[in-house]
């Protein structure tokens, strides 16, 4: 089973989907815990670069990292009987490239022919709460310095209705006031049916 953690900079991916890979871990599940934009050479070359590639060209590069990720870490790993929790996925190149002025539709003519996640999760907060956040990193991306916690937001939804219309499976968990614990298992209930469907299959 394939899962996405998506949201805006700051809103907590990162520490989610790391207490969720545990919690799934100490069920007895096999998980393979990923990130984009990928630990290859071309993913930190990305990491790095991102002052210098810009717009199309790093649309174009994000994608490519993405498809290598999708065909040489994703699938196998799903082939080897690992759910696959991915930190950041299309969602993310429909939000950041979108900061970077690329028009919606050609980001994801770039990304369509990726292989459709099981679930994504959205996480949400306020936007103040994930401001004072940001504010407290020393080092913010370019990206990063230039998206605002309530423009990532409203991007992440109009992303949300877009891939609604694709078909994707999508559920938003609001986080507000909740520790990670809790929107850990908040994504939990999510998913116990989709397992319990995957172990009766
Ligand atoms: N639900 C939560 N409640 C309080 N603090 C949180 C929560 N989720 C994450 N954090 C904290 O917020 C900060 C940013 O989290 P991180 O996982 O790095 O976000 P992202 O990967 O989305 O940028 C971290 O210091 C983390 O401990
Ligand atoms: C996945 C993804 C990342 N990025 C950029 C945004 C960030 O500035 C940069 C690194 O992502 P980020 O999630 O900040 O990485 P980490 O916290 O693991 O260092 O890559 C895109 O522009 N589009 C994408 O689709």
């Amino acid at each position: 089973m394939f899962i996405v953690i998506e949201g805006p900079n700051g809103v907590g991916k990162t520490t989610i989907a790391g207490l969720l890979t545990e919690r799934l871990r100490h069920r007895g599940h096999l998980v393979h815990l990923t990130s984009e934009p990928t630990r290859t050479r071309l993913g930190e070359l990305l990491r790095q670069a991102e002052d210098v590639i810009h717009g199309r060209a790093l649309a174009l590069a994000i994608a490519a990292d993405r498809t290598l990720h999708v065909e040489d870490e994703i699938i196998p790993a799903l082939d080897a009987g690992h759910i696959v929790i991915s930190d950041r996925y299309v969602q993310s190149s429909l939000v950041l490239q979108r900061v970077d002025a690329v028009d919606l539709r050609e980001i994801w003519s770039y990304n369509r022919y990726v292989l459709q996640p099981a679930v994504c999760f959205y996480l949400v907060d306020d936007p103040h709460t994930i401001g004072a956040r940001l504010t407290a990193r020393r080092h913010l991306t370019r990206l990063e310095a230039t998206a605002m916690p309530e423009r990532e937001l409203q991007l992440y939804d109009q992303a949300f209705q877009f891939l609604r219309r694709q078909s994707w499976h999508q559920t938003t968990i609001d986080c507000r006031g909740r520790n990670p614990d809790q929107v850990a298992s908040a994504i939990l209930d999510t998913l116990d049916p989709l397992l319990a469907h995957r172990r009766a299959a």
